[in-house]
């Protein structure tokens, strides 16, 4: 039997890690040395002195006959065979961790910080993080195959998490064992569908200054780590997704629900448990149609149809409901990763990698996004980069311009509109523009322009996220993430009261304001990606001193007239021909150049005068006088027939 009073050998031998303990305020903000003292007497302080959880956490140590400045007794970490089986039990929660571990420790990289993952009984399974930090924590035994159940480590954040069975953080001083006081750590209990507890995430770092935030990161990790074993687990289950909102599914706050063959309800997550109320033990004894105003039928005719369905739960409040057929759930192996078109965008420019990245951040997250900038400067392409590269990929990317389209059309086009709702509709009605993007991403391109009767229309829809036809008809739900543009200010457009307040509010998740293109930094990158998209390992480049003119132009129309220059360019260009120079110019760009406010130059007197003067050093010798200016002869002769270039 291990003594009573536990941990019998002095930690006073050891190197004294920080003094934390000095500035250590518990949750009542009380301050640490009485709190301290206290505890070694052998009395736990009441609330506020010490959180509730920790308090409860320190009576069980004293009680279980712990000494704070003894050496706790927690034992060597089990030896690497040892270590493998426990690995080898926990397998699928192994798997599924590593990504999220990796993910949780790029959030904290660079606080000296590392992650933990526990199994059910605090036995440290894996852990990764800042290798200084990682010796430190080494010498408490804070390690893979290292024990820190309550019982042996007294009260620290993975063996709390698992006595409380939830988030705990525990910093510095509040650990029982005086030598553990350097380490400030926030955990939270992983739970596979059954609510049973089938480990501990952990982040641990050094102790100085409360951590603020990582409850909330550690938790969040744990709920993606719970929902991904989820789909593991259930993988070959009919699977209903379901939220309170619609724009809650797909999210990490929905319900989860695997049904089986026999329609009864083989697993739910956390939040499913609390929307339906059923309790983990009548997990695969209750019937779905006992809990939702469904059955197993309507759900699979739901999961074809690819649709979100509007039920009522067993109160009465309604659930909006998305079914998934389990087989689809499995990933392809080998399946290819698709391009990263946000990254494909990025030449350099740091303001338009700024809006690139955060674009990225919010993409998967629902909120609404703003593209401003002039025109042409590719609003729309990013819109189409950001659905190519996020979560709705895989669904449709719907386009509306809003300027191009009749106020009278618009409406119908957006709305849809039921079966013969007005002359010369179709015979069967139209599903519009909003409910042909559910699923996946609708782009209001130009919403500026949109009239004042529509913006209302639209208020609604995106507050009820359902869609009323045209003509009338049952709301239908709606789900898609929206990027709205426009060139104008839409802000001013409100103080002008040409655009609804509360359709801006609505819409202005997030602004990214893109750069006109004479104010990027990244112009000789940029013409590279274009020119190697127009003619692919061609080598096609501008001439040096077109490139330096072409650099410093004012571009009115962005980067749609600076693709349709290298284009028409790339037209221009005889066989084998590599080199764009003046002669390949648009000539109403030559004109801008040599007009337009921006150049310092007349680039067309100086193309002009650079031929002339190289036909002249090569006594009218074409061929010669094209190969110095790097253009073909026919090229050289047509500008020259055609008064441009100089008289030779
Ligand atoms: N990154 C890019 N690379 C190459 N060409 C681009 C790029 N971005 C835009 N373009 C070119 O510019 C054209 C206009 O881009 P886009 O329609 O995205 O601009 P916009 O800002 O939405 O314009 P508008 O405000 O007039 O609708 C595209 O058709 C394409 O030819």
């Amino acid at each position: 039997m291990r003594d009573k009073r536990r941990g019998g050998r002095s930690c006073a031998g050891r190197p004294r890690e920080d003094t934390a303990m000095d500035s250590f305020q518990s949750t009542g903000n009380a301050p640490l040395r009485p709190v301290r003292r206290l505890l070694e007497s052998g009395s736990v302080p009441p609330p506020p002195f010490l959180a509730p959880p920790l308090a409860r956490s320190w009576e069980r140590c004293l009680k279980a006959g712990l000494v704070p400045f003894a050496r706790p007794y927690g034992g060597d970490p089990l030896p690497a065979l040892r270590l493998r089986e426990v690995v080898e039990r926990r397998r699928a929660l192994v798997r599924q961790a590593r990504p999220v571990m990796e993910e949780l420790y790029a959030r904290v990289r660079g606080t000296g910080s590392m992650v933990i993952l526990a199994d059910d009984q605090g036995v440290v399974i894996e852990a990764l993080g800042d290798p200084e930090f990682l010796r430190r924590a080494e010498r408490v035994s804070l390690q893979a195959g290292a024990c820190w159940h309550e019982n042996d480590r007294g009260t620290n954040a993975i063996g709390t998490a698992l006595a409380e069975g939830g988030a705990v953080v525990v910093h510095g001083p509040e650990h029982f064992f005086d030598c553990n006081r350097f380490l400030s750590c926030t955990a939270a209990p992983v739970r596979g569908s059954d609510g049973r507890v089938l480990g501990v995430l952990d982040i641990s770092g050094p102790g100085q200054g409360r951590p603020p935030t990582l409850a909330g990161l550690v938790e969040t990790a744990g709920r993606t780590l719970e929902n991904a074993l989820f789909a593991e687990h259930h993988a070959s289950a009919w699977c209903l997704h379901l939220h309170p909102r619609v724009e809650g599914l797909g999210r990490l706050g929905e319900g989860l629900v695997a049904v089986n063959g026999a329609g009864q309800i083989v697993g739910a997550n956390r939040e499913a448990q609390a929307l339906l109320g059923i309790p983990p033990e009548a997990l695969g004894r209750i019937a779905l149609e006992s809990v939702l105003d469904t059955g197993l039928d309507a759900l699979k005719d739901l999961t074809r149809r690819g649709g979100v369905a509007r039920l009522a739960g067993r109160d009465g409040h309604s659930l909006f409901v998305q079914g998934q057929e389990g087989a689809r759930r499995r990933q392809p192996s080998g399946k290819a990763v698709p391009p990263d078109a946000l990254a494909a965008l990025d030449t350099g420019d740091e303001r338009l990698r700024l809006c690139l990245e955060r674009a990225r951040k919010v993409m998967d997250k629902g909120i609404p996004l703003l593209l401003h900038g002039e025109s042409g400067v590719g609003k729309e392409k990013v819109a189409a980069a950001i659905h190519a590269s996020g979560p709705r990929r895989d669904r449709a990317l719907v386009a509306v311009n809003c300027a191009a389209l009749p106020e009278t059309l618009i409406e119908a086009e957006l709305f849809g509109y039921a079966p013969g709702a007005f002359t010369g509709a179709r015979r069967e009605g139209a599903p519009g523009r909003l409910r042909e993007a559910h699923g996946g991403t609708l782009f209001l391109d130009e919403i500026g322009d949109m009239p004042l009767a529509l913006q209302a229309r639209l208020l609604r829809v995106l507050q009820e996220r359902e869609v009323v036809p045209l003509g009338g008809g049952k709301p239908i739900a709606v789900d898609f993430a929206l990027i709205a543009a426009s060139h104008r200010s839409l802000k001013q457009a409100v103080e002008q009261g040409r655009f609804r307040a509360d359709l801006y509010y609505r819409l202005n998740g997030v602004t990214l304001t893109l750069p006109p293109l004479r104010e990027r930094s990244d112009f000789p990158a940029l013409v590279h990606r274009i020119l190697e998209d127009l003619a692919p390992g061609a080598g096609v480049a501008l001439e040096p001193d077109v490139a330096n003119t072409l650099a410093r132009y004012r571009w009115p129309g962005n980067l749609r007239q600076l693709f349709n220059v290298l284009r028409f360019a790339c037209a221009l260009l005889d066989p084998g021909e590599r080199s764009i120079g003046w002669a390949h110019l648009p000539e109403d760009l030559i004109e801008d150049l040599g007009t337009g406010p921006a150049p310092d130059t007349s680039l067309r007197a100086t193309a002009d005068a650079v031929m002339a003067r190289t036909v002249a050093e090569c006594q009218g010798n074409l061929s010669e006088a094209a190969r110095r200016l790097g253009v073909s002869r026919s090229t050289l002769y047509r500008r020259l027939k055609g008064g441009r270039g100089g008289e030779a």
